[in-house]
């Protein structure tokens, strides 16, 4: 069976940049650890005046044509992944399709647009569908493209303020892909949640320490129908395991409680159980409450133990690295992981061809998914060609004042009376540039 997935990706970060222990949080009063700490940030990314979901998402899409030489007409899908969107009816990829449109020749008349919707899961649902077109024979020979992008903004003083961020990854999905294949072991968790959502609002309404629980409890979910197709996973049965990361502490918390998992009834746990003992079982306690505590107790424990810290270090840890410079870009922050664990692997002049990832989605509202992929043999020449690390660096460091008029011209309720200049001059880029006659944005490539 010819494999499907991952030919090539290109990142696209808002050209903004808060430093959250150096200015968010002197701001808010707080120990500025608790953000690269806690929470594991520290900096976000912004979008400028200019930028929004559509130049993000159109601008990562024209690197990765680029770089793969491809015209409009090589094209047979656009799908768009963002929980970001501005218009309720016209998706955004036939925005980007249009901004494209003005730098190539042709047209993608014949592609099949889309936009997919639920949280920060959309972007895996979208690689699923192009793979899924691809494997049913209705591509005639031809990729998709699949685009996250989001501004992930919050209210002003919602606690949800400190994990901001905005930027887009383009991927191309195709047969006999250079980065990555997808298997079709895949796991789900889904339940009717209201811990994060916008109804007809651009921010959203947020319980967010309940979002963190309803995350985890999908993810178990997840984790143990992924099991009842593969069989119980080992730990040596992946290289790395990326997650969606709304901040890196959220992924310390979803590590451990799968590692507990993983290594129960297995030699590593016999392995511990002289240090910290083996893990609770229920069967072994008189009530509900007192075998929680008893988990509670372990999961303290064996966090510190060395077998876990090595463990974490060489699995997750290196999945955060992106992440902990941008913050959350919902759709695309597990491929942001992805790639993460694939720039370290470069670091380290690892060679993994054949080498699995364990990769585990997760959208608000609420849903997880996990499946694995198989590194291929054109991963390190797709990796090699990112320049996220120059883009990064490029970025304008807000002050505080800054940072709330950037905030305030992203908001669509504010009727912002001052004109607020960009920070950073556009080049080679799609940027907005106002409304037309039926309150359409309008983009413009500038040279
Ligand atoms: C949104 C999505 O993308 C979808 C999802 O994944 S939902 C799951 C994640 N949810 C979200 O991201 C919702 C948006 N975020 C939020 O609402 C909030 O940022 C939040 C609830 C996650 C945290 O808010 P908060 O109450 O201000 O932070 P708080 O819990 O006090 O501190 C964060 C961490 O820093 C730690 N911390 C605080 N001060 C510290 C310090 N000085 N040094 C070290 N650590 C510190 C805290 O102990 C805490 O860690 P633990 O949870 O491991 O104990």
């Amino acid at each position: 069976m010819t494999e499907v997935g991952i030919d090539a990706v290109e990142i696209w970060t808002g050209k903004l940049k808060l430093d959250l222990p150096g200015t968010f949080a002197p701001e808010k009063g707080d120990d500025p650890e608790k953000y690269t700490k806690g929470l594991g940030l520290n900096n976000s990314s912004f979008p400028d005046v200019y930028e929004d979901i559509v130049t993000m998402g159109a601008n990562a899409a024209k690197g990765l044509m680029d770089r793969k030489g491809l015209e409009p007409a090589d094209i047979g899908r656009i799908d768009v992944a963002t929980e970001s969107a501005f218009d309720h009816s016209k998706p955004v990829s036939t925005y980007i399709a249009g901004c494209l449109e003005q730098v190539y020749d042709g047209d993608f008349t014949h592609a099949n647009k889309g936009e997919r919707k639920f949280a920060c899961l959309a972007g895996t649902q979208a690689i699923d569908d192009a793979y899924n077109w691809i494997r049913a024979g209705r591509n005639r020979g031809r990729p998709a493209i699949v685009i996250t992008t989001d501004t992930a903004l919050y209210a002003r003083g919602d606690p949800g303020e400190a994990t901001q961020g905005a930027g887009a990854v383009a991927m191309l999905i195709d047969e006999n892909p250079s980065i990555v294949a997808l298997s079709t072991d895949q796991g789900y968790g889904s339940k009717d949640e209201t811990d994060f959502l916008k109804p007809n609002q651009q921010f959203p309404s947020v319980d967010g320490k309940r979002s963190v629980q309803v995350y985890l409890s999908r993810m178990r979910e997840a984790l143990e129908d992924y099991e009842s197709v593969t069989g119980d996973i080992e730990l040596d049965d992946f290289e790395y395991a990326p997650f969606h990361t709304p901040f890196p502490g959220m992924v310390r918390k979803a590590a451990l409680l799968a590692y507990r998992h993983v290594i129960r009834d297995t030699e590593h746990e016999d392995a511990l159980a002289g240090e910290i003992g083996r893990q609770p079982r229920e069967a072994d306690f008189a009530d509900r409450e007192a075998y929680e505590g008893a988990i509670r107790d372990y999961m303290d424990e064996l966090k510190t133990t060395e077998q876990y810290q090595t463990w974490y270090d060489t699995v997750v840890e290196p999945t955060l690295g992106l992440s902990r410079e941008v913050g959350n870009w919902y759709t695309s922050s597990v491929h942001i992981a992805r790639i993460s664990a694939l720039r370290d692997a470069l670091t380290r002049d690892r060679s993994f061809v054949g080498d699995t990832l364990l990769v585990a989605s997760y959208g608000s509202g609420a849903q997880a998914e996990i499946h694995s992929e198989t590194v291929r043999e054109g991963w390190r020449a797709e990796i090699e060609e990112l320049d996220i690390d120059d883009r990064l660096a490029a970025r304008y460091d807000l002050t505080w004042e800054e940072y709330e008029d950037v905030h305030d011209v992203h908001e669509y309720d504010m009727d912002v009376e001052r004109e607020i200049e960009e920070f950073t001059q556009p080049e080679a880029e799609f940027v907005f540039t106002g409304w037309g006659r039926m309150n359409e944005r309008k983009y413009e490539y500038v040279e």
